[in-house]
């Protein structure tokens, strides 16, 4: 696990950017696809504002969503709703690059659906991410995985719907742990005093929580956290 600690939430940014633009011009070159599995929360600013500035075959992309809230697309709720609208006119990424959630339908159904995308995107059932990008609430949950949920011990299911979210909305769809733990690359990003008491007691104090989970069998890990986030450690 490498913790990068920064300035402010612009390095952040930059910093997110650049690991961004090195995994995915060595997964291209590697194995001529990029698989990316995108967050919502406030990691949603930090791609949007950062990933235009990429140096990339964006015609290699393919963008998936570590958790997907269940609401209509054109809702501010909608995390891929918010990429389409404010990272897809900014890049050459098509909206068909993206493996999104059924529309109209229940989150148990979303969940088998966005499976079989999911198999067909990676040609099987080995959904393995050259690269997810990670958010940490306040409670220490990550993707839709919330402390004392049933889901933290899912190994069944690749990806599980929920309809009990302590973070609104409630209805969602998230990647489980065997998927998120296969990938190539995780990368944490947090920012503010908000999140310092939380950063420090997963990295310093190492407590059990939902984001200290995230610990990739044969990838590498990262933590990248601004001064505010990092103000305990
Ligand atoms: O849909 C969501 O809510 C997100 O995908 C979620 O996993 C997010 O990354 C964390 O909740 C952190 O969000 P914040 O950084 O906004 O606290």
């Amino acid at each position: 696990m490498t913790t990068i600690k920064v300035s402010d939430e612009q390095e952040i940014i930059s910093r997110l950017s650049s690991y961004v633009q090195k995994i995915s011009n060595d997964a291209i070159h590697n194995r001529g696809k990029f698989y990316i599995g995108l967050s919502g929360g406030s990691v949603v600013k930090y791609l949007c504002e950062g990933l235009p500035t990429v140096d990339t075959d964006w015609s290699k992309w393919v963008l998936a969503f570590c958790d997907e809230r269940v609401v209509p697309e054109d809702s501010d709720d909608s995390t891929f709703g918010t990429y389409k609208r404010q990272l897809i006119p900014k890049t050459q990424l098509k909206e068909s690059q993206f493996v999104v959630i059924k529309q109209g339908v229940s989150a148990e159904e979303a969940a088998k659906d966005y499976t079989d995308k999911l198999k067909a995107a990676f040609n099987g059932d080995d959904f393995k991410f050259d690269l997810l990008l990670l958010g940490m609430g306040p409670d220490g949950h990550t993707c839709s995985l919330f402390p004392g949920h049933p889901l933290l011990t899912e190994t069944t299911l690749k990806v599980a719907p929920i309809t009990d979210s302590p973070k609104p909305p409630p209805s969602r769809v998230t990647l489980t742990y065997p998927v998120v733990n296969s990938a190539r690359n995780c990368i944490f990003a947090c920012s503010g005093a908000g999140k310092a008491e939380m950063v420090k007691r997963i990295l310093k104090d190492k407590e059990d929580l939902p984001a200290s989970q995230v610990k990739p069998v044969s990838g590498s890990l990262y933590w990248i956290v601004d001064n505010a986030a990092a103000a305990h450690l």
